[in-house]
């Protein structure tokens, strides 16, 4: 069940670095949201934050709320495991398991959670799981060879496959198009766009047009110089960013004058 996120005053730190600076934010549910913003101003690191991703790096912190539904994730009896099956994540760079099948990709998160499920239970959520990424009828004859052998743009949706297989509540995606040509994230595109009936969904982008294109919601973050801290600038629906945003900043980046 898709989930709505609310981040309250979060400080996000790598060791003594303050990498992102009093984020707080809304996320409603079965809704797209797209992350702008320079290279560096934060944007993955806020990210790994919804699922507690990053706290795996040794050093890495948070202070402040992500609420998800109310509940915070980073409250002491929660456990991180299980945030991350509630939240799932696709990368930039498509990676598939390259030893395991297309098959075993696509239950590889579900047997990492130990859960025991019989073969034909296995066999129904590899197709739901490939037909919710768009990729069934393009890999339904061949379930047994590598995942690496797919294109780059199939890598991806099996990857998508993989993460909706554990059935999470929200999606986060970070640049999943980045490293595909355009009939693939035009694809992957159309595939946010279905996804949305289902989850709370969280990209990250460097392309304006494709966060015009698939998001509700569009946060643009900035960052004052290096060293400093990526600020959340604004967050308004993406028809508004793009044609009507409040600050000069964001209207500079998204018109192309920086970043
Ligand atoms: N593992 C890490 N350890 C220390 N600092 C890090 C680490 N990862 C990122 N940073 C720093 O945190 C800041 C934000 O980086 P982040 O990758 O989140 O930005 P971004 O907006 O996603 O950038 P890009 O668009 O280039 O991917 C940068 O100053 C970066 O150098």
């Amino acid at each position: 069940m898709a989930k709505r996120i609310d981040v309250n005053n979060l400080n996000v730190y790598y060791g003594n670095f303050l990498a992102v600076e009093d984020i707080s934010l809304a996320i409603e549910p079965r809704s797209v949201t797209a992350f702008i913003g320079p290279s560096g101003c934060g944007k993955s690191t806020f990210l790994r934050t919804l699922n507690r991703m990053h706290e795996v790096i040794p050093g890495a912190r948070v202070e402040g709320e992500v609420l998800m539904d109310g509940i915070n994730l980073y409250d002491s009896g929660v456990d991180p495991v299980a945030v991350r099956r509630h939240v799932g994540m696709v990368f930039q760079r498509p990676n598939p398991f390259p030893t395991m099948s297309i098959a075993e990709n696509v239950l590889a998160g579900v047997k990492l959670n130990n859960k025991r499920m019989s073969r034909g239970d296995a066999d129904d959520l590899v197709e739901g799981s490939l037909r919710g990424a768009n990729l069934w009828d393009e890999v339904k004859d061949r379930l047994d060879k590598p995942g690496s052998s797919l294109s780059g743009g199939q890598q991806q949706r099996l990857c998508i496959a993989r993460a909706i297989a554990i059935k999470p509540d929200v999606l986060l995606m970070d640049e999943p198009c980045s490293a595909l040509d355009p009939i693939s994230t035009l694809a992957i595109e159309d595939l946010i766009q279905e996804l949305k009936n289902d989850y709370t969904i969280v990209i990250v982008t460097h392309n304006m047009q494709q966060a015009a294109r698939v998001s509700d919601r569009t946060a643009f973050f900035n960052i004052a110089g290096t060293g400093k801290p990526g600020k959340l600038i604004e967050m308004n629906d993406t028809p508004v960013m793009f044609s009507t945003p409040s600050e000069k900043a964001t209207e500079d980046y998204i018109s192309g004058r920086f970043g």
